[in-house]
């Protein structure tokens, strides 16, 4: 089922039981899900199946980054399996991103392809101690652009660098932005936050949501809550 909602819930759970579980509380018609290297490291394909099963449009992210032909195998592998959005490291360069999307568009795959910048559980010195000495949002806007001239739909980035990638990419190019935190919750391990509502004003074009909604004593107050907030907007 496809959805218009911005929202996609982060089913980062132990086992397929859990996921369902809470899959089973959520609307498709309200939110997409995104399915993680936790869980598909433990269910497998299993889980991609029973969720589309539920009419749920499928996130897959396993931020492969890999030389290009493994990477290019791997994206197909997915796209075959019907998910609607399926994510590479950026980092790993522009033959590995070219790759993938050739071979997307050579097999008319329609899944988007889109590419992680700089994870948004890092601050400057993290990318200091791995060689990059730039700030976040200048290295996640370097990473942005050769994401876009490599042909892919978009980047998962943080909301606080969503405004610059609208401004510099254009309002097609998607900007999927976790480390998205509502005022109720807590930070966690996330560093560049910003709330649902902010957000979207920077321009961030999907929001993923994991603990504030998953972890919550009640999920479904919390994300009604978060409704509520995007509702206003
Ligand atoms: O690619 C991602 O989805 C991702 C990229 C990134 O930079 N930061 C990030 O948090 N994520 C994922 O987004 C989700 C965020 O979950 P919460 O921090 O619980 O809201 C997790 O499943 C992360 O794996």
């Amino acid at each position: 089922m496809a959805t218009d909602s911005p929202l996609i819930i982060a089913l980062d759970y132990p086992s397929l039981d859990a996921a369902l579980c809470m899959a089973d509380q959520l609307d498709p018609a309200r939110c997409r899900v995104k399915v993680g290297k936790e869980l598909f490291t433990r269910s497998g394909p299993a889980v991609l199946e029973a969720l589309h099963g539920r009419g749920f449009e499928v996130f897959l992210d396993l931020k492969f980054h890999d030389i290009p032909n493994t990477v290019a195998s791997a994206v197909q592998a997915a796209a075959e399996q019907g998910v609607w959005m399926v994510n590479v490291h950026a980092c790993g360069g522009r033959r590995m991103m070219e790759a993938a999307a050739k071979r997307l568009s050579d097999n008319k795959l329609s899944t988007h392809l889109i590419a992680v910048t700089v994870l948004t559980s890092m601050q400057a010195d993290d990318l200091t101690e791995t060689g990059v000495e730039v700030s976040p949002a200048e290295q996640v806007m370097r990473l942005a652009l050769l994401t876009q001239q490599s042909g892919l739909n978009g980047v998962v980035c943080s909301a606080q660098e969503a405004a610059q990638i609208k401004a510099q990419c254009g309002g097609e190019f998607l900007k999927v932005t976790p480390g998205i935190r509502p005022s109720f919750a807590e930070a966690n391990d996330q560093q560049r936050i910003m709330t649902p509502t902010d957000a979207l004003q920077a321009g961030s074009t999907h929001l993923v949501i994991g603990r504030p909604v998953t972890k919550a004593a009640d999920p479904m107050v919390a994300l009604a809550a978060i409704e509520a907030e995007l509702a206003a907007f």
